[in-house]
């Protein structure tokens, strides 16, 4: 039984939230040529808890490759994705201020969902989990969507927001999990590391 796992994630929300649950864990992080974007391309047409799983296995087949390749000493390796979706559309992370403010634009004053999938393999078992949390966004004016995007917060995040930062003064209700809409949904990780022996 192994005493740690590999974290192939290059978000530090991920990092701080495994660490919350006391898990040690190394990180699996990308070679410099490795094209990670391309992984998450949506399909056409294809429906957000279907992407969110099919991009959480490609990362992990792509981290299990790295190991190998890397030849590290075996230990399950962790990966997960978020994406924000409305109906069947997609938000995943802005190109640039002018996408992050579209996005903003789109879910000011409405409900969204926000998955996250998780996958760990360890030999040959790999189990996956689907956490699926509601948020509420209060109508935001022209002028806070811009006051916000220039903080800088939304780059890199699903949908152009934290939770956990200043987005936080305009949402005005969540049902789910909070670590999931944040990018590691604490209990359902939990329960996968257990089925691995931690
Ligand atoms: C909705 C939301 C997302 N996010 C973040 C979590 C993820 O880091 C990011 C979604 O992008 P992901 O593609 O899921 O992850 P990543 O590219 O940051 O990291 P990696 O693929 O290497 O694991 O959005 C927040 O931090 N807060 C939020 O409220």
């Amino acid at each position: 039984m192994s005493e740690f796992i590999y974290l192939a994630s290059q978000s530090p929300r991920r990092r701080q939230l495994l660490e919350q649950l006391g898990v040690k864990h190394e990180l699996l992080l990308p070679d410099a040529h490795e094209d990670t974007e391309s992984l998450e391309e949506p399909l056409r047409n294809e429906a957000p808890a279907a992407y969110v799983k099919r991009v959480t296995g490609l990362k992990l087949d792509a981290a299990l490759e790295r190991l190998q390749r890397r030849g590290l000493p075996p230990a399950p390796v962790l990966c997960s994705d978020t994406t924000v979706a409305r109906g069947r559309k997609i938000y995943g992370k802005p190109a640039d201020e002018k996408d992050a403010a579209r996005m903003l634009r789109e879910l000011s004053g409405a409900t969204h969902r926000v998955l996250t999938a998780v996958a760990v393999q360890g030999g040959r078992k790999r189990l996956e989990a689907l956490s699926d949390s509601r948020v509420t966004f209060a109508p935001m004016t022209p002028a806070q969507i811009r006051a916000y995007v220039t903080t800088g917060e939304p780059m890199g995040k699903a949908g152009a927001y934290a939770v956990q930062g200043r987005a936080a003064a305009f949402i005005s209700h969540i049902s789910g999990s909070y670590s999931g809409i944040m990018g590691l949904p604490m209990h359902e990780t939990a329960q996968l590391l257990r089925a691995f022996g931690f």
